[in-house]
C-alpha cells in the first residue's frame, strides 16, 4: 500500500440530520495513512452515522469527505452468507486470481485456515468475527471501518482479538477507525481517542504510551479516567498515594514472606 503525508481522510463541515434530528454538525475531522483512531461517544450521538458516511453506506450529508477507494467495513455481526462457506464469504466480490492469491492467507492471518471450508452457522462469534477480519482484509483496504466489531463478544474472545486487530493493522498498516463503547479498547488499540458530542469531535486525545499497552499502567489508568469523565461518568479520583513509611513497607513484605 503506497503512503503519502497526505492525510487518508480528510471530512469537512460535515453535517447529517435525519428529519428534525440533527446529527451531525459541521464535524471536522483528518485521519492519517495508517493511523487507528477509536471513536467514543454516548449511545445515539452519531459514531455509525459518521462511520456510514466515511464507509459510503450514506451519502445524505451536506460538506465534503475526501477517503481512499480501498475501503473496507466490520460490523458488530459478521454478516456473512450462510450460504457460502467461510472460504466463498472471503473471497466475495474478488476476481479470480485475487481469490486464488488472497483469501488462503488472509484466513491464515486471522487464524481460520482450519475453518475455510465450513458453513457460517456453525462458527462461533469469534470465528465469525476472524472471517469478517478476512474479509476485510482481502480487500486490503487503505482504511478499515470497525463498528463494535467485538461488542458481542465474551471477555477472553475480546481479548484475542484485541490482540489480532492489533498485529493485522501493524503488518498491514491501514488507517482505521473503530467505533467502540469500550473505552479500554480504544486506549489499548489507537493511536487517538475521539469523542463524538454534540455532532462534533468534542475530545480527540492522541495516546502517547507504548505497544502492547498494559491496563494496570498509570499512564494508561490516568487516560481511561479522563476519557470517562468527558463522557460524563462519574469516577472517584485516583487513590492517593501510600502513606505508610517506606521502612516499614518492607518490613511488612518480609513477614508476608515468612
Ligand atoms: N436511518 C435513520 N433514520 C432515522 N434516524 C436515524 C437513522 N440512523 C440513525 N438515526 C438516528 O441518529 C442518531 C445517531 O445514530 P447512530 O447510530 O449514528 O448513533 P451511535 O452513536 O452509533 O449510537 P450507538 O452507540 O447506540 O450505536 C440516533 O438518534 C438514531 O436514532
Amino acid at each position: 500500500m503506497s503512503r503519502s503525508d497526505t492525510p487518508a481522510v480528510t471530512v469537512r463541515n460535515l453535517s447529517r440530520s435525519f428529519g428534525d434530528a440533527q446529527i451531525l454538525t459541521d464535524l471536522n475531522l483528518d485521519i492519517a495513512p495508517g493511523e487507528f483512531i477509536a471513536l467514543l461517544g454516548r449511545s445515539g450521538s452519531g459514531k455509525t452515522t459518521l462511520l456510514r458516511a466515511l464507509g459510503d453506506l450514506d451519502n445524505c450529508y451536506t460538506g465534503t469527505i475526501a477517503a481512499p477507494a480501498g475501503r473496507a467495513i466490520a460490523f458488530q455481526e459478521a454478516r456473512l452468507l450462510p450460504w457460502k462457506t467461510v472460504r466463498q464469504n472471503v473471497g466475495i466480490g474478488l476476481t479470480n486470481v485475487q481469490r486464488a492469491t488472497r483469501v488462503d492467507i488472509a484466513l491464515g492471518e486471522v487464524g481460520l485456515a482450519h475453518r475455510a471450508d465450513a458453513w457460517p452457522a456453525t462458527l462461533s462469534g469469534g470465528e465469525g468475527q476472524r472471517a469478517a477480519l478476512a474479509r476485510a482484509l482481502v480487500r486490503e483496504p487503505a482504511l478499515l471501518l470497525l463498528d463494535e466489531p467485538f461488542a458481542s463478544l465474551d471477555a477472553l474472545t475480546r481479548i484475542k482479538m484485541h490482540r489480532l486487530v492489533e498485529s493485522l493493522w501493524q503488518a498491514h498498516k491501514p488507517a482505521v477507525l473503530l467505533v467502540t463503547h469500550d473505552v479500554d479498547e480504544a486506549v489499548l488499540l489507537a493511536d487517538r481517542v475521539l469523542v463524538l458530542e454534540a455532532g462534533r469531535i468534542a475530545i480527540d486525545e492522541r495516546v502517547e504510551i507504548a505497544r502492547p499497552r498494559d491496563t494496570a499502567d498509570p499512564a494508561f489508568q490516568r487516560l481511561r479516567a479522563k476519557l470517562l469523565r468527558g463522557l460524563g461518568v462519574e469516577i472517584p479520583e485516583p487513590r492517593t498515594e501510600d502513606r505508610t513509611p517506606p521502612q516499614l513497607r518492607v518490613v511488612e513484605r518480609r513477614e508476608a514472606v515468612a
